[in-house]
């Protein structure tokens, strides 16, 4: 069963979305709260350690009730079968999509192409705890006998932004090994890396999907050159690890049969975490902690997969950003962690949502003539209420955001915790009722200066309320960002799972490579051939 290509604004749900937001695009949300006590009730779903309060947006039982026809009129429960059955639905790349599959529990049988995966599945999920427990404990050691300090994961987007992220996320769980991540194609990232590393105690995993990514090979290529200046070529096997889909080449570049850790086409990297790519985390938190990650996604699995719609917690909000995105025209969303620890979340998330939203042609390959991917940023609370929390409370634009806290601190320092939750209660509530001109003068406020000293309000959070920062807490936060994805792209009927967009860049840095080497270049629009010969001239 393919997943139904329906134009969304073809629906009558779309319809009444469209009339419905007439009636109240000006009501302020303060009015319902006032009409109805027990809105906040109504608009809060609790299940297991989540609390997700999405009755600060401006919704009514109406609207609601659209949204979820929405999700009837594009089928949305037969897609949902579709993506957790293993089928093609990313149709133009001919691959499954199934990092659920990952995390699935043991017993699980998913068909690809006629196959069960998950024996493969689990057997290298076993090489991961292995190895893990014998770098950790310091079983295997480097190649002068001694053991492991460092980790260096070399991998870039998808191979490096989820794990980045759940180690910094998750160091409060972690051991004795340092951590590193070279990225970025400057030089200067992977030499400041090096500085701080010995080459006997180092291991290095490179992670790449394709292993034909020109970042990571470059990258590898030179800590590869820079650990023979004191190891031998046999030594490399100690040291370099490789986790990818293309044995051949990883191969090709000298790394051990041995030391392969396989990964599947249909993984997409950008939910590769889970996999073999999270071997980094595995290494960095500990096997037993990384395997709480993914239960964690298990968990919002099945929540997904089985509650129904209106208490289902990435289905609501996806189907609230739609409302935001496409009714109001808002064009951005903020992700604000109550955490320091999650300082990387919404960068994590600007590669999930945008990398698969972002498109303009629908599945039956025309082009859209409506809104679809968000444009995703964010900063943790406090910090990011110095920094850019006037324009969403008093700018122009409409900026829909989601408050993620959790209860209890790690470090156990009730002061700062009440601290910092007194700051995360307070910007929604002062995000929903704002402060009127006679509020204003009844602080002593002298009349001219009013007008900049009213909040206006009425501007959307949805509160992501979570009892602990744990692996498993992670994973189901997580996992509920990946599906309100998936939801997303099934109602802008689009494929979520490509990135086609992501390759003329890379071609013509190639082009151009080739000319700076050749000192000749052809085709190019005259400021970019300025700016060529200006590098040339000061290089
Ligand atoms: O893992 P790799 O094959 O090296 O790919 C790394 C990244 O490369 C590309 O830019 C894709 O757009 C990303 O989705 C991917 O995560």
């Amino acid at each position: 069963m393919a997943i139904p290509k329906i134009n969304p604004t073809t629906t009558t749900a779309w319809k009444n979305l469209e009339s419905h937001f007439k009636t109240i695009q000006d009501v302020h949300m303060k009015t319902w709260f006032a009409q109805d006590q027990k809105r906040a009730d109504k608009f809060t779903i609790s299940w297991e350690d989540f609390y997700v309060d999405f009755s600060k947006n401006r919704i009514t039982q109406e609207t609601f009730k659209y949204l979820l026809q929405l999700t009837d009129e594009v089928r949305l429960k037969e897609a949902m079968q579709a993506y957790f059955n293993g089928e093609t639905i990313n149709e133009t790349e001919k691959r499954a999509v199934l990092h659920t599959a990952l995390r699935a529990s043991k017993g699980a049988h998913i068909e690809v192409d006629g196959e069960n995966i998950m024996p493969e599945v689990f057997s290298v999920k076993e090489k991961i705890k292995h190895f893990s427990h014998d770098i950790i404990s310091g079983a295997k050691k480097g190649y002068t006998n001694k053991a492991f300090t460092d980790v260096v994961n070399i991998g870039i987007g998808g191979s490096d932004l989820g794990p980045a992220m759940v180690v910094d996320s998750l160091q409060f769980y972690k051991n004795h090994l340092t951590t590193h991540f070279v990225s970025n194609i400057d030089g200067d990232h992977v030499n400041e890396v090096i500085k701080k590393l010995n080459p006997e105690t180092t291991l290095f995993v490179i992670v790449s999907k394709t292993f034909t990514t020109q970042e990571t090979l470059s990258n590898a290529t030179t800590i590869k050159e820079w650990f023979l200046q004191s190891a031998t070529q046999e030594d490399i096997s100690k040291h370099f690890i490789a986790v990818s889909t293309n044995i051949e080449k990883v191969k090709d570049f000298g790394v051990d049969e041995t030391n392969i850790f396989p990964m599947w086409n249909w993984v997409g990297g950008r939910f590769s975490l889970w996999s073999a790519v999270g071997l980094t985390i595995s290494l960095a938190i500990g096997n037993s902690n990384f395997e709480n990650l993914l239960l964690g996604a298990h968990k919002m699995d099945e929540h997904f997969k089985t509650e129904k719609f209106e208490t289902n917690i990435p289905v609501v909000l996806a189907l609230i950003s739609v409302w935001y995105n496409n009714f109001f025209n808002a064009e951005s969303e903020a992700i604000i962690p109550y955490s320091q620890y999650l300082n990387q979340f919404a960068t994590y998330l600007q590669q999930g949502v945008m990398e698969s939203n972002g498109k303009s042609v629908d599945r039956n390959g025309n082009p859209i003539d409506y809104q679809t991917g968000a444009i995703i940023w964010g900063e943790p609370g406090s910090n990011s209420q110095h920094a850019f929390f006037q324009l969403i409370h008093q700018g122009t634009k409409l900026i829909p955001a989601d408050f993620i806290g959790f209860a209890k601190s790690l470090h156990d320092n009730k002061e700062h915790q009440d601290k910092l939750m007194s700051n995360f209660f307070a910007q929604t509530e002062a995000l929903l009722n704002g402060k009127d001109k006679s509020q204003v003068l009844e602080e002593g406020t002298e009349e001219t200066l009013t007008p900049f000293k009213v909040f206006e309000g009425n501007k959307p959070t949805n509160t992501i309320f979570i009892n602990q920062l744990t692996p498993e807490s992670l994973g189901k936060l997580i996992a509920m960002y990946e599906h309100k994805i998936f939801v997303q792209g099934i109602i802008w009927n689009i494929y979520s799972y490509d990135q086609f967009g992501v390759e003329l860049g890379k071609q013509l840095a190639g082009k151009i490579l080739k000319e700076l080497k050749n000192n000749t270049f052809t085709n190019h629009d005259n400021s970019t051939l300025n700016l060529l010969k200006h590098y040339k001239n000061l290089t």
